[in-house]
């Protein structure tokens, strides 16, 4: 999968060459490209916003520079392997179902606005020829995209194969089967007078299956019932109904 994100703030995406991210683009399993998108202006002043039709506060980025960039980023558009991926807190929500569809995307080009967003145009044009996704890490504002960027590109990398040591991680993550994960423990055996509940030592592999699901289902009650209520009806059995 190749990553390309524009922005004016190159360094904020620094971290994508870090870790578990930067371990992928050295074994060739994610290319990424961090462009400058005042490469793509021509005044003196590398001007990217202006104020916005109808009055308000903030700025507007132009649309003239984000075409020239994403034109020269994306290249030809008809047959385009790339979706277009623009970070907005008026877009759809990010979820784990969709970093999964995006994981079957040759390419990921990632429009990162700031101040008051992107002028509406551009995310129209390139819509008519590409998917284009405006899509909201959450119901808060950043003052930018590219912490979104970040959240998004390390959901969607880690569920490539090969990128993580252990595929079951992805398979067992939280929300693979709708529900939080529960409580996680590692020695010592007893840390302040706290033990590790016993179950997880018994060697009783259905028990603890059995232990680490009801868990999980309490923790899902409480703290996000909305998941619970979204589950298909088949999702629980018996035992979990007894939870
Ligand atoms: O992902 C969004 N969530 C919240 N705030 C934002 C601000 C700019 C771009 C994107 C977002």
């Amino acid at each position: 999968m190749r990553i390309d994100v524009v922005t004016i703030f190159p360094s904020y995406l620094a971290p994508l060459r870090e870790a578990l991210l930067g371990r992928a683009i050295d074994r060739g399993l994610i290319e990424v490209a961090v462009h400058d998108l005042r490469d793509w202006t021509h005044d003196v002043h590398q001007a990217v916003d202006d104020s916005p039709y109808g009055g308000g506060p903030g700025m507007v980025m132009k649309p003239q520079v984000w075409g020239e960039a994403l034109d020269s980023v994306i290249g030809p558009v008809i047959d385009s392997p790339a979706r277009l991926v623009v970070p907005t807190p008026a877009g759809r929500p990010f979820t784990q179902q969709l970093a999964h569809e995006w994981t079957s995307a040759e390419r990921l080009v990632f429009a990162c606005g700031r101040y008051e967003g992107i002028d509406q145009r551009v995310v129209d044009h390139y819509a008519q020829r590409m998917p284009v996704d405006e899509v909201s890490i959450g119901d808060y504002v950043l003052v930018g995209g590219e912490v979104a960027v970040l959240v998004m590109v390390e959901a969607v990398v880690r569920l490539l194969p090969g990128v993580l040591g252990n595929p079951r991680s992805a398979a067992e993550d939280s929300f693979s089967d709708g529900l939080l994960e529960g409580p996680a423990y590692t020695r010592p055996e007893v840390w302040r007078d706290l033990p590790v509940p016993p179950v997880l030592r018994s060697g009783d592999h259905a028990a603890v299956d059995r232990w680490r699901r009801d868990r999980a289902l309490e923790r899902t009650a409480r703290l996000r019932p909305d998941l619970l209520a979204a589950l298909p009806p088949d999702a629980l059995d018996e035992a979990d109904r007894a939870v």
